[in-house]
């Protein structure tokens, strides 16, 4: 039997033609079928279509082995498998390079030393940054700077990355030079490549095992499906989380058919059983491959379709622009992208400073709701750009978490708390600009297809509304008139009760409405002050005056006129998905 196998992930990432399927080759030693652009389709246009896969094995370095009182007697050295997990790099392939990412540990970000940092380097960064917890850059294509200034060249090159990552967490990553493939595309295969056994060594150095955990729904990433006449159709991929065994019952959610697992290997070697990050050939009984090119697999009801989700929400930075309430974005939730409108919200202000949740979504609580994504306050000197962006939180205070409501046009299937990517993938890819808006974690799905009516009433998002008015006249001591509140047609029955503010001190409650065109009473329980009298019965008597041609002394008139009028202003919520449209008295 073989030794034992340490499996892990390497994603390869960056700008197109910077040579990653190259180095992916330059690193393999066994390849995997679907590895190294063997796709037609690919060979034909000289660029990567889709995710490849490849690997090669050392001996597990010292780090990675258990403890000595662990190991088991002398038997065969244990192996590390690293598989390399070759990402496109044209910009319209985003979509598989975020799937890409999510089964990494390790991101190797390859530049080509001759450009640096390039468009897509940098969405990969991003990207790198939300889904993957360690980097390595590659500076490929050494062998084009000339001989003379090459070292030169190369250590101002990795100053710049390391500048680059400076604030990003991947601050102080390794950065090593390499030649994939040195001479080009029509160098002789005989030219060696040029730095891989260092950049072998400082991978092997660099890795760590997350905690495999074999606990859990079984959820695998499947990127490629053939049938083998006789056997089955064999699906292979990524596991996401669980393990799975012979003779297990797999469901493949896309296709809702559940199918027995008849055989499985790891890179052509049978094995009974496998755990998280493996990656793994299963074959099942029969369904034709053709339906699934991609998509997950999973335990049986392990996965939930939703048709809208609950999400945790935070902007990249390098976005340009708002993120608008009902506006659509590309959302990549785990594995599957689709269009979604978006309408974020923020905690109620007096829990703007809330630790934030990233496991659970609390319908016991309020929010607010936000006409766009707040971002903290910029400092001073980008204020005269700052004060085009709206959505800024008031003096500096930006909540520790916001959320979005995610409304998609067609249901997705995802497994709980996946990662969601929010991007603009209409965006001119030639503008130089990053694509993606927003990142986050799936905190709620919203699984029926009416939601509207039987989930969303649950979510007390509301608005604060204010609207103002002044006093027309009073009537008696506790009560008066009120007008320009309301428009004529308002039902004013619907705020009978709530308070108003009057801009002389005092407060009132919302009596009833007064005749036609949206006048109304306001009750003052504890009665006008006499200043406010006052003021209001001057206001009055001058009405009166010009109305009934009374002669008043003149510097009477002059001495009780209100400077401004007496103003009332009302401030209330309003749930966005009650269905009554209530309106709530706000403190
Ligand atoms: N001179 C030189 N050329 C290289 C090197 N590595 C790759 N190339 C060439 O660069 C071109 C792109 O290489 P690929 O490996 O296909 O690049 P890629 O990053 O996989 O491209 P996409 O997958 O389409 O994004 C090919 O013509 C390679 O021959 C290198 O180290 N030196
Ligand atoms: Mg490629």
């Amino acid at each position: 039997m073989a030794g034992r196998r340490v499996n892990v992930n390497v994603g390869v990432l960056g700008h197109i033609d910077s040579g990653k399927t190259a180095l992916a080759r330059a690193l393999s030693t066994t390849a995997s079928t679907a590895a190294f652009d063997k796709q037609p389709q690919s060979r034909e246009r000289g660029i990567t279509l889709d995710l490849g896969f490849s690997c090669f094995c050392v001996p597990l370095p010292a780090h990675l082995r258990p403890a000595p009182a662990a190991q088991r007697g002398p038997g065969p050295e244990p192996r590390l498998q690293v598989t390399l997990v070759d990402c496109p790099g044209h910009a319209s392939l985003i979509r598989t390079i975020i799937g890409g990412a999510q089964i990494i540990d390790l991101m190797m970000l390859v530049i080509d030393v001759t450009k640096g940092m390039q468009t897509q380097s940098a969405e990969c960064l991003v990207i790198g940054q939300i889904a993957c917890r360690k980097l390595i850059v590659v500076l490929n294509k050494t062998d084009l700077l000339p001989e003379g200034k090459r070292q030169a060249a190369i250590d101002r090159m990795a100053k710049k990355m390391q500048r680059t990552l400076e604030n990003t967490k991947f601050r102080g990553a390794p950065v090593i030079p390499v030649a994939a493939k040195p001479g080009g595309p029509d160098a002789p295969e005989t030219e060696a490549p040029q730095g891989i056994p260092e950049l072998i060594k400082l991978l092997v150095s660099q890795i760590s095992i997350p905690t495999r955990d074999p606990s859990g729904p079984f959820l695998m990433s499947v990127d490629h499906c053939f049938s083998i006449k006789g056997q089955g159709t064999v699906m292979t991929g990524t596991i996401l989380s669980g393990s799975v065994s012979l003779g297990d019952s797999v469901e493949i959610p896309a296709l809702k058919v559940v199918r027995k697992v008849k055989s499985m290997q790891m890179f052509h070697t049978p094995v009974s059983s496998a755990v998280q990050g493996d990656r793994l050939g299963i074959c099942v009984t029969q369904f034709d491959p053709k339906l699934l090119e991609r998509g997950l697999v999973c335990a049986p009801e392990s996965l939930h379709t939703v048709h809208a989700a609950l999400i945790s929400v935070e902007k990249i930075p390098y976005f340009r622009g708002p993120l608008q309430t009902k506006a659509k974005f590309h959302i990549t939730v785990g594995h599957e992208t689709v269009m979604g409108r978006v309408m974020f919200f923020s905690p109620a202000p007096d829990s703007l400073d809330r630790e934030p949740v990233l496991d659970s979504f609390d319908f016991s609580r309020e929010y607010l709701f936000q006409e766009q994504y707040l971002c903290p306050a910029p400092a001073e000197a980008d204020e005269a750009e700052a004060t085009e962006k709206a959505g800024q939180a008031s003096a500096g205070r930006c909540p520790r978490q916001q959320w979005a409501l995610v409304e998609f046009e067609k249901p997705v299937t995802c497994p709980r708390l996946c990662l969601v990517i929010g991007s603009r993938l209409d965006a001119d890819i030639h503008a130089n600009t990053c694509r993606l808006a927003f990142h986050g974690v799936l905190l709620h799905g919203l699984g029926d297809r009416d939601y509207a009516e039987s989930a969303l009433p649950a979510l007390r998002v509301y608005k604060l509304k204010q609207k103002h008015g002044v006093v027309e006249r009073v009537l008696d001591d506790h009560s008066v008139i009120g007008r320009s509140l309301f428009k004529k047609e308002t039902n004013i029955q619907l705020f009978v009760g709530l308070r108003v503010h009057l801009s002389t001190g005092e407060l009132g409650v919302i009596d009833s409405a007064f005749g036609q065109s949206g006048k109304f009473k306001v009750h003052i329980p504890g009665g006008l002050s006499p200043e406010s009298k006052k003021i209001l019965t001057s206001a009055l008597k001058k009405r009166g005056r010009a109305g009934r041609g009374e002669a008043a002394k003149p510097e009477e008139a002059e001495r009780l006129e209100p400077a401004q009028p007496v103003g009332l202003s009302l401030s209330f919520k309003r749930y966005v998905f009650d269905a009554h449209k209530r309106m709530v008295q706000s403190p």
